[in-house]
């Protein structure tokens, strides 16, 4: 439906995005995770026409939507990073606004406006000035406002970030419905994994301003196959004992939590038996010792060496 091909981006000597391919099938839930700067916003400013292209391409329904971007623009439906709405006016009156941008006027624009309201759950303070909405009110009638001209793709960037947890909980399971009931497209960024994993059908994973994995949660998950991840939960941190889990050849990461440590190590049969040793040298209480199935977190860990959000 909607796919770029080795698309790249440089601003000056920064080369934000290297020869990144996506395809958006209709009906998918897709997600792009990556780090900040990894170049989320830039791929997807492009894909939406918004940015040309050092080079590449941008193909919507097997067009070059470079060279005619019309009927791309009308079907797509983007949520900007930043919030843009009129804070002196009502949430009403904002979406009056966009609406008309989009072309849409009279009874149409009022009765899609109440259907939106209704859909992002803010019909009752519709009335209200937006500069005495919460960041995640605000948020909401971002999306609404994206949602006005019935989009048949759906582009998001980052949509939770900041705001509070109600509000995001609402947002995701709004983008869920718009995806498995209303069968829009969606597109999905976040550097939040937990995000991603619970809506998206399939995850392209970017740093550093190129794709380093994709595929469904098991396909990334499979990438770790010669790994195990332990979650060790202790009484108290210990540092000799960080230390000596460090220091072992087959364990590459150990990650320090509130309860304990998560290790990731070379999956071998003598593993857990060997961290109740170490345990045991280093005087270290174990309330458990459990092994996990790998987070897309992990993944990533795997993938680069690094957290995703170092
Ligand atoms: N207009 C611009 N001019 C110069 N550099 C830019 C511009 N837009 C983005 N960049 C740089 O390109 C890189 C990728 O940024 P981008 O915003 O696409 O990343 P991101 O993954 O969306 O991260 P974030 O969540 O922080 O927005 C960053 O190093 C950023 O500073």
């Amino acid at each position: 439906m909607l796919e770029v091909q080795g698309l790249s981006k440089s601003f000056k000597d920064l080369q934000a995005v290297k020869d990144v391919s996506l395809t958006l099938k209709e009906g998918e839930s897709v997600g792009l995770l990556g780090p900040n700067g990894a170049g989320k916003s830039t791929t997807i400013q492009m894909m939406s026409t918004g940015l040309t292209p050092t080079s590449g391409q941008v193909i919507y329904n097997d067009k070059d939507a470079l060279k005619n971007p019309k009927q791309l623009r009308r079907d797509l439906g983007v949520v900007p990073q930043d919030i843009a709405l009129y804070e002196e006016l009502s949430a009403y009156e904002n979406l009056l606004f966009f609406g008309r941008l989009y072309g849409l006027k009279g009874k149409a624009l009022k009765t899609k406006i109440e259907e939106v309201l209704a859909l992002v759950g803010l019909s009752d303070r519709k009335k209200d000035r937006v500069k005495n909405y919460s960041g995640g009110m605000k948020r909401r009638i971002n999306i609404a406002a994206s949602l006005l001209h019935n989009p048949k793709v759906l582009i998001m960037d980052e949509p939770t970030v900041g705001i509070d947890p109600q509000s995001r909980s609402y947002i995701l399971d709004l983008i869920k419905q718009l995806n498995k009931e209303n069968h829009m497209t969606v597109l999905y960024t976040s550097h939040y994994m937990e995000e991603v994993e619970k809506l998206c059908d399939r995850i392209y994973i970017m740093d550093h301003g190129e794709v380093i994995a994709s595929g469904t949660k098991s396909d990334l998950q499979n990438l770790m196959q010669e790994e195990e991840t332990v979650w060790v939960e202790t009484l108290e941190k210990n540092q000799a004992f960080k230390q000596a889990l460090e220091a072992d050849q087959t364990i590459t990461q150990v990650i320090e939590s509130d309860q304990g440590y998560k290790v990731i190590a070379e999956k071998r049969e003598d593993l857990l038996g060997d961290l109740f040793d170490y345990a045991k040298v280093h005087h270290v209480k174990l309330t458990a010792l459990a092994i996990q199935t790998p987070t897309l977190e992990d993944v990533f860990l795997h993938l680069t060496g690094r957290k995703l959000r170092d």
